[in-house]
């Protein structure tokens, strides 16, 4: 079992005498990737910002390696917890290496200069992060995904046990969220560093971090692995609203479709769930087509064209295309449709 490296009781954060989420417990074993997550304006950010230091608590104990944060001067912070903000902090002139370099200014006298032990901690922390090949490229040449690779290249070389990051794949693609995740998961298997980290990418979380923060709103935190929040159904109720329901097998969201009317389809595969699919999102929903099903959809895997509708036994129309078979069935719905009112998830 990994020791704990800081622990949150009883908090409460916020603004003045606003309280923004109270009663927060939580816990940082070491060497954990832990996602914060929470709807819009939770308080996840103001979360993070009271971990860091950088403003006051309304009540509760913070406390890392044994000693109360808000007890630490900004030194000796620094050397506990190195942060990673959401904004695109600007940092003119400044090339990848200098920007990793300032990194090490815990540790460096007045003047900031890197050592040889501090200029290899430097390269490591680039070589670590995939971002060696830029060390000479001026920050505003980067791509938003080059940039947060050399801010988290910089906190790595700020060598702490926790490293915080603000959402950290907010303006990236999926691709480049993915090479994110992977690589701050990298890092905690083999520094031993722990990260926490914000985010709203819930599928990416699930399959990357060892534990989940789940800030309600006002609080308190729903915590544990991923697994056990899925065992204890916590996504569902935090991300419940109207039309929308998390499936916890799959860790999918999926969105309710009003289904107004009905055909008989008989098939199987790929091909019919696709078309399924389809006819569910134009409000269509597929019921399994019995023998004496005169008017009904065949779907046939195998055949040239798959989709086939049959009005009294005789098939009027074959296609291989969803698009165009679902728009040939909608032209056809009064002779096939029972009136139901209903609703299914989309697939
Ligand atoms: N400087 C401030 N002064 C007063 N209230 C603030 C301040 N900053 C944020 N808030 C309020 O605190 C609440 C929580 O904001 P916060 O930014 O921490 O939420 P969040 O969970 O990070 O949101 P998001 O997911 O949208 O980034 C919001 O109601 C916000 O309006």
């Amino acid at each position: 079992m990994n020791k704990n490296l800081l622990h949150i009781r009883n908090l409460s954060i916020g603004y003045g005498s606003k309280i923004v989420a109270g009663d927060l417990s939580a816990i940082v074993p070491s060497g954990e990737l832990i996602c914060l997550l929470g709807s819009n304006g939770t308080g996840k950010s103001t979360l993070m910002r009271s971990i860091c230091g950088f403003q006051p608590v309304l009540g509760g104990l913070i406390v890392i390696d044994n000693r109360e944060v808000h007890q630490l001067n900004e030194k000796e912070l620094s050397k506990q917890i190195a942060v990673v903000l959401t904004d695109r902090v600007v940092v003119p002139n400044a090339n990848v290496q200098e920007l990793v370099g300032y990194g090490r200014s815990p540790y460096t006298g007045m003047l900031g200069r890197l050592n040889a032990a501090d200029k290899i901690i430097v390269a490591r922390a680039m070589e670590q992060c995939g971002i060696a090949h830029k060390k000479d490229s001026l920050l505003t040449s980067l791509s938003d995904g080059e940039r947060q690779k050399a801010f988290i290249a910089k906190a790595l070389a700020q060598d702490t046990p926790l490293i915080i990051l603000d959402e950290p794949t907010a303006f990236l693609d999926l691709p480049a969220r993915v090479e994110i995740m992977q690589l701050l998961r990298d890092i905690a298997n083999t520094s031993g560093k722990s990260i926490l980290m914000s985010t709203h990418d819930l599928d990416l979380a699930l399959q990357l971090s060892d534990r989940f923060w789940l800030l309600q709103n006002g609080g308190p935190l729903i915590t544990g692995s991923p697994e056990d929040l899925l065992l204890k159904n916590a996504f569902q109720k935090m991300f419940q609203h109207k039309g929308i329901v998390f499936d916890n097998k799959t860790g999918l969201f999926k969105v309710m479709h009003a289904q107004h009317s009905q055909v008989a389809v008989k098939g199987h595969g790929f091909e019919y769930v696709l078309l399924r699919r389809a006819l569910s999102r134009k409000g269509i929903k597929v019921i399994r087509a019995n023998s004496d099903d005169c008017n009904r959809v065949e779907v046939n895997k195998d055949a040239q064209k798959p989709f086939s509708l049959y009005i009294g036994d005789q098939c009027i129309q074959s296609e291989d295309s969803v698009e165009v078979f679902v728009n040939r069935v909608l032209a056809a719905k009064s002779l096939l449709e029972v009136q139901s009112e209903s609703c299914v998830l989309s697939e």
